[in-house]
């Protein structure tokens, strides 16, 4: 049987016309063994940052709607190239923009959701025995509009495609050979799966692990679809995450994750903890923590971008946001495990200026200055880690 294999190539995949012809080259292997295939891609490299600078150097606040037509452009470019290369190396090959595949959204510019796929536009090409080239990270939100789905959105376009398309798997590829217990470019002895459960991979993705975007991580599990992480680099297997309640091992820890780019509020005056805690439970703010540190003192950690909008809902509390801060996850099986581990998180090094937040119930987090963030997720990693003699497989 004829299997259909969505492909998804990061910016770290194609940062070169190198890098590229290499992906084209694996594409190609996959259509000799006989599949369909539907290549997803991202800009080159760093492009998006790159065109993200250029906007900045002609205006302080761009509009948003011009910004996606922008940096939409980068997955464009990606998905152009890579239609040329495939027909270089005797392929049938076609590029489309996000819209032209049928990918729609609604129109939130810069953090869009795709509501929908009309599947028609891939399948026929398919059908003509193409191998369909999708550009991520975009879709249309109406009319002739083009919206992008937010950083890392790409992954999102992949697993949302390979969804609707009901592929029989779909392979992320990036620079790592899989999904690891803490991130394995920063963290000494992190270790890497073999196999996954979606929810684990949920869990990892949402507090920080980029190597999956969140909602690409979500929508490979309501279609059900077998997500496989594999490196674009080398022929390992990569992580296999798979449908059903499978899990890999009785480890009580699934990672340690980190988040940037945060302020923390410190409260003092006149902050009442009923009322903090009804405006955390209303949703009014869009905090990622919230502590009730001591007396009367209470922490808030928000993304920068939402600093000024939260210093104005909380203005009545005298709130100033401290920029530069971190958060640092580690991420337990359930919330009986993260119980039964609270000794072993005491007595931490590199604690000065760093408090314990809430989260979520199975989440274990500290909220941390940003330039100690890698060595406090190495500390907290060794610590999980030496717990656990031989809990996933052998990696690295
Ligand atoms: N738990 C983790 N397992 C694997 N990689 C991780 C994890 N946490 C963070 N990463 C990082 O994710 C990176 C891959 O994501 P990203 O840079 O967005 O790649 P791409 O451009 O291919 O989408 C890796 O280089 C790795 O450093
Ligand atoms: N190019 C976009 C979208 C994306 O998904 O990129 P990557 O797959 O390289 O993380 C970004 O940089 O955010």
């Amino acid at each position: 049987m004829v299997e259909l294999v969505v492909q998804k190539y990061g910016g770290t995949s194609l940062q070169t016309t190198g890098r590229m012809a290499e992906a084209a080259d694996r594409i190609i292997k996959e259509t000799k063994r006989g599949s369909q295939v539907i290549v997803v891609v991202s800009a080159m490299g760093r492009t998006t940052d790159d065109l993200t600078t250029l906007a900045g150097q002609v205006s302080s606040c761009p509009p948003a709607r011009e910004m996606d037509l922008l940096l939409s452009t980068g997955e464009q470019v990606s998905c152009a190239l890579m239609a040329m290369a495939l027909k270089a190396g005797g392929v049938e090959a076609e590029a489309l923009t996000g819209p032209q595949a049928g990918i729609i959204t609604d129109f939130s510019y810069g953090d869009a959701v795709i509501k929908e796929v009309d599947p028609e536009p891939v399948r026929s090409r398919l059908k003509e025995g193409k191998v369909v080239i999708v550009s991520g990270f975009q879709g249309c939100p109406g009319g002739h509009e083009v919206a992008t789905l937010g950083r890392g959105g790409s992954d999102t376009t992949a697993a949302v495609l390979a969804g609707a398309l009901k592929a029989d798997r779909c392979e992320i590829f990036t620079d790592v050979d899989g999904v690891y217990t803490a991130d394995p470019g920063t963290i000494t002895g992190a270790r890497k799966y073999e196999q996954l459960d979606y929810e684990s991979l949920s869990a990892l993705a949402e507090l920080g692990a980029s190597v999956v975007h969140p909602r690409a991580a979500a929508a490979a599990e309501a279609w059900q679809i077998p997500l496989v992480v594999r490196s674009s680099l080398t022929e390992q297997t990569g992580t296999t995450i798979l449908p059903g309640t499978w899990s890999p091992c009785s480890f009580p820890v699934i990672g340690v994750t980190s988040e940037t780019g945060l302020s923390s509020f410190s409260l003092h005056e006149g902050a009442d903890r009923r009322e903090i805690g009804r405006e955390w439970k209303n949703g009014l703010c869009p905090w990622k923590a919230v502590q009730h540190v001591k007396n009367r003192l209470y922490r808030i950690v928000v993304r920068n971008e939402e600093a000024p909008h939260t210093k104005s809902l909380l203005s009545r509390f005298g709130g100033r946001p401290d920029t530069g801060r971190a958060l640092v996850h580690v991420i337990f099986r359930s919330k009986e495990e993260k119980q039964k581990a609270g000794s072993f998180m005491r007595d931490l090094p590199y604690t000065q200026d760093c408090f314990m937040v809430e989260t979520q119930p199975h989440v274990w987090s500290m909220d941390v200055p940003e330039r100690h963030r890698v060595n406090i997720c190495q500390a907290l990693h060794d610590r999980c880690m030496e717990k656990e003699a031989a809990p996933i497989s052998a990696a690295h």
